[in-house]
């Protein structure tokens, strides 16, 4: 069993990790109809698209510094009970504005859940901004603006996610540079629901320190060396892709070959109530789908945390526990 494997999780949206019973605790709070994406308490989607009609429709229903807070600390207790030490989330100012909250009572209220969370279990927490590719290249700069003021020091990360098959990467170009410019860890979703092209897109325009997914690099060799040799990290998740048929089965997902062929791979869960996951479910498929023993998954956790946008002291700390 891999329960006692210490975790990290660093690409988990934290809007994608609400319950389907805490969404419907929300919308008896605010008196709101949930039945159009939640059926039996889970979620009802069944293509991408629709996933993200369920995670908009889940989202809307956080809109104050409490349900925030709620939500994070809720996320973050529930991984440590699985043994995680440390986690990034994935947060979108444009979906709490959505919901009616600034970007500094959004901030503010995951903080506290944070905080919260790290007083009762001890574990650490940094937040990516992301911005949402499908809103297009000007709301992506203007996210990639609020995370350069650096609003919080709790923000170490900018990111894209949303639609990959909208518009080009090179549209987004600016945003990342700004994001860059202003020493923020930057990684992306590429090579996922778009082929190798758009990997291989997200290095030449974007330049990132970590890829989202990036698993569709399978497809080109050549790509493969690339990212291996340049010491790009993919935030996988086995139990996404195959959730939304990004691969059939565990079996033809590439994250055993990937790993083969000398690219950095971590373990997430992206979404996990969404996908029927968690960190630690992830962690027990690697150990059941390719074998991996207690100090294979304690490495993938040690890449995890290497990779991470952390200070170096916290990073020691964190490393330091995996000894
Ligand atoms: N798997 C995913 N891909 C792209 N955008 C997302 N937002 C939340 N989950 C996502
Ligand atoms: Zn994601």
């Amino acid at each position: 069993m891999t329960t006692r494997i210490k975790k990290a999780e660093l690409h988990c949206h934290i809007e994608g990790a609400a319950s389907p019973a805490l969404v419907k605790a929300q919308a008896r709070k605010y008196n709101a109809d949930v039945s159009g994406f939640i059926s039996d308490d889970a979620y009802v989607w069944s293509d991408f698209t629709e996933f993200l009609v369920a995670y908009d429709g889940a989202a809307s229903l956080f809109r104050s510094e409490e349900d925030y807070a709620l939500l994070a600390r809720t996320y973050l207790e529930g991984i440590a009970a699985e043994n995680a030490i440390y986690a990034e989330i994935f947060v979108s100012p444009d979906h709490a504005a959505a919901a009616g909250l600034s970007p500094a009572a959004y901030f503010d209220g995951l903080a506290d859940g944070i905080a919260a969370a790290k007083a009762s279990t001890g574990i650490e927490c940094r937040m990516i901004i992301v911005g949402v590719r499908h809103l297009g290249a000007e709301k992506v700069e203007a996210a990639a603006r609020l995370a350069s003021s650096r609003p919080h020091p709790l923000i170490t990360g900018f990111g894209m996610a949303g639609e990959e098959r909208f518009g080009r990467v090179a549209d987004f170009a600016r945003a990342f540079d700004i994001a860059r410019d202003a020493g923020l860890g930057i990684t992306i979703h590429a090579g996922e629901l778009a082929g190798a092209e758009s990997v291989r897109d997200a290095l030449d325009h974007v330049r990132p320190a970590r890829i989202g997914h990036g698993v569709r690099a399978i497809e080109d060799k050549t790509l493969v060396q690339r990212i291996a040799d340049t010491g790009v990290v993919l935030e996988v998740c086995p139990g996404s892709n195959l959730a939304l048929n990004v691969f059939p089965d565990i079996a033809s997902h590439p994250f055993d070959r990937l790993r083969r062929a000398g690219v950095k791979v971590t373990l997430s869960s992206d979404d996990p109530p969404h996908f029927g996951s968690s960190i630690g479910r992830e962690y027990q498929m690697a150990a059941d789908a390719w074998g991996y023993d207690d100090a294979m998954l304690t490495g993938i956790t040690r890449t995890s945390i290497e990779a991470a946008f952390l200070d170096e002291p916290t990073r020691a700390f964190l490393l330091g526990q995996l000894a």
